[in-house]
């Protein structure tokens, strides 16, 4: 009777496990496909993985088995997609919705199989899909103002030179202040207009500048006018050309902007008549913006309560617009000096810095650990002494970590980089290993026990150590198997009642309300830690050729492209490209490559510089240090733990966030 007690406990542990597992990789695939960000803390809204249009399920048949835990005010269902978002009136409701079916068997109706669902809390809705530094204000000017400011435009006859008025493929223009070219895409900035900018416009800018939307005035300014039909390829307003902030009236009738990352995630987003949209920052210097040329949008059906419409693509609430002549007033303030952002890999006036480096994400075990070599390996090979100057002081909790442990235990550091914490407590018998032959001579010069090995495979017997420690480390491996693997690894390591201390880096660069010392050291570090990319935002915007076609093709209608989307089981997309973060900024991909910037060029060269450890530096000696990538997966807040909960042979004894990473302290059972 007693065994057959614990047999069953020991099972019922086995499918926790295994719903956590599947939770897990459930997670991954939302963030790495659709930048869906899952959370560990109960809200109204829910993510179902795997119960979409795209994998079979009806929207009646999840209708059924949602409405038994409380009313919904959306759930929605974007085509093609195997994962569905509900949003519940109450946090209960979706707590329970969520214990009642998390991981667990449901019947569908009018089917035979059943289907067990996995399920993981999201943030509010769907406005974490807005771009960062973007604003709708709605009724910004009346619709007497509106009026006005279209009967000021002359369109009558076709070339006005004082305005550089032009009928382009796509849509009329006319300019003020000074004439945006479209064969350079920047403006003549010793050539001003005559005329400045009409003076109708002075009391809204005013406004403008009052209520804070924009810090400068602006001296430019086009107008453009949209037939339906008609629109504007997905472009980046130049850099060097105009400063940071870029607004853009909405007059005559409503249209759907869409925005589009580097890293492929879209937003189309409603411009309703008489609102201002507001690019500033990430979305101004990093997205695309651009107008579909079709007659008709595809729009929200309803309100949901969100002011700023993001089109989700629901297909119980999408219903076609049909578009009327549009008239936009854009105001930019032309730039005097070189743009100086932090998005060099799309900035022109930080050109010559760019490189191009795109490998995709691993789709077997062979490109993880090709991807790990060239992207991992090679690179701390190359920048070992740079990155071993820069990394001197021991965090404090790791310190603490290893000043607890008794005297004379036997502890191994997995991944132990320079050595920083070999010499941490006389006490302990502590060796080192690394992947890096470099630094693990830097560990031989410095008098401490290293050699040199794999963290998937470390040549020490197993249950020898009393304690092990892996800090930054498995978040350079590129598979979730690969991750799980190293864990392993070291736990085999312990003796029973061992311990081991894990860090990885954190997705969440800012938690409970305080950002990273990472994304805090943004401006003394700004220059040190560029971006080197590969995608280019920047595309021509002179569509006024009228054979240039190729713009077209190029310019698809990015809700089609959404809906035509690969569906997203546990396999990412053939060619999904790992994206180049832009240093000191958040993440927004869990898997990416991170730019190094090698003070002082090669190795050979080393000793002519001693100026490695101060940021900036002039633009030409940036220029001139080349840049690395290093491959990172980081982790969202729960997934280290549950990764290591899903191990049988340890216990988590402790599990923290700490600067940016998350940590775990692991016992061997
Ligand atoms: O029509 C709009 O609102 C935007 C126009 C635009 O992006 C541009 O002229 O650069
Ligand atoms: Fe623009
Ligand atoms: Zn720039």
């Amino acid at each position: 009777m007693e065994a057959k007690t614990s047999e069953d406990h020991l099972k019922v542990q086995k499918m926790k496990k295994k719903v956590l597992r599947k939770q897990v990789r459930a997670q991954h695939t939302l963030m790495r496909h659709e930048g869906i960000k899952c959370i560990s803390h109960a809200t109204q809204n829910l993510v179902i993985a795997n119960a979409g249009l795209g994998n079979g399920m009806s929207r009646q048949q999840l209708l059924r088995i949602l409405e038994e835990y409380g009313a919904m005010e959306t759930l929605l269902m974007p085509p093609n997609k195997p994962y569905s978002f509900v949003k519940y009136r109450t946090t209960e409701e979706a707590k329970k919705a969520f214990n009642a079916l998390n991981g667990k068997e449901v019947k569908l109706e009018d089917c035979s199989q059943n289907i067990v669902l996995y399920i993981n809390f999201v943030e509010k809705g769907m406005v974490f899909l807005l771009p960062p530094g973007l604003m709708v204000i709605e009724k910004i000017i009346s619709p007497e103002e509106e009026r006005r400011m279209l009967e000021s435009i002359d369109w009558k006859g076709d070339e006005d030179t004082q305005n550089a008025q032009k009928t382009l493929k796509h849509r009329k223009v006319k300019h003020f202040g000074y004439e945006f070219r479209y064969d350079n895409n920047n403006v003549d900035k010793d050539k001003p207009l005559p005329g400045g900018l009409p003076e109708i416009c002075s009391p809204f800018l005013e406004k403008c500048l009052k209520q804070g939307y924009i810090k400068h005035k602006p001296d430019q300014l086009t107008v453009n006018q949209y037939e339906p039909g008609q629109g504007i390829p997905p472009h980046t307003d130049t850099h060097s050309a105009f400063e940071d902030e870029i607004i853009s009236l909405s007059l005559g009738a409503e249209i759907v902007m869409d925005f589009k990352h580097p890293d492929g995630r879209t937003v189309a987003i409603m411009l309703p008549r008489c609102s201002l949209l507001v690019m500033t920052g990430e979305s101004r210097y990093l997205w695309t913006h651009g107008i579909t040329p079709r007659k008709y949008d595809v729009i929200q059906a309803s309100e949901l309560g969100h002011k700023v419409r993001t089109i989700t693509a629901d297909v119980g609430d999408l219903t076609l617009n049909r578009r009327e002549t549009r008239t936009s007033f854009t105001f930019r303030k032309v730039r005097r000096s070189p743009c100086n952002c932090i998005y060099p890999s799309v900035c022109d006036s930080q050109k010559g810095q760019q490189r191009p480096v795109q490998p995709s994400f691993p789709q077997n075990e062979m490109e993880a650990s090709k991807l790990e070599q060239e992207y991992v390996h090679k690179v701390y090979e190359e920048i070992a002494t740079h990155f071993s100057s820069t990394r001197h002081s021991p965090w404090p909790r790791i310190v603490e970590f290893l000043r607890s442990l008794p005297t004379g235990s036997i502890v191994a550091d997995i991944g132990c980089g320079n050595g920083k914490y070999l010499g941490i407590n006389k006490d302990l018998y502590m060796v080192g290993c690394d992947r890096s032959k470099n630094l693990v001579d830097i560990c031989g010069e410095k008098h401490f026990q290293a050699f040199v090995c794999d963290a998937l495979s470390v040549p020490i017997r197993s249950g020898s150590c009393d304690a092990c420690i892996s800090i930054a480390v498995i978040h350079h491996f590129s598979t979730a198997e690969r991750r799980l693997a190293t864990i392993r690894e070291l736990a085999r390591l312990l003796r029973p009642g061992g311990t081991a201390l894990i860090y990885v880096w954190a997705m969440e660069q800012e938690y409970k309300n305080q950002k990273s010392k990472y994304l805090k050291e943004k401006n003394g570090s700004k220059n040190k830690d560029k971006e080197m990319n590969t995608a280019t935002a920047q595309r021509p915007l002179s569509d006024q050729e009228p054979d240039n076609s190729s713009q077209d093709s190029a310019w698809s209608d990015q809700l089609l492209n959404n809906l035509k989307d690969e569906s997203c089981d546990a396999k990412p997309v053939a060619d999904f490209r790992l994206p180049v973060h832009t240093n000191r900024t958040s993440f927004h991909s869990q898997d990416l490559l991170v730019p190094w910037h090698l003070k002082g060029g090669t190795k050979k060269k080393e000793e002519n510089v001693d100026t490695g450890l101060v940021p900036g530096g002039s633009k030409e000696s940036q220029e001139l240090s080349p840049v690395f990538h290093r491959y990172y997966h980081v982790f969202c807040e729960g997934e280290l733990e549950a990764v290591c909960r899903s191990l049988d042979c340890v216990r988590v004894q402790k599990s923290y966030y700490d600067q940016g990473n998350w940590c775990v302290i692991l016992e061997k059972l």
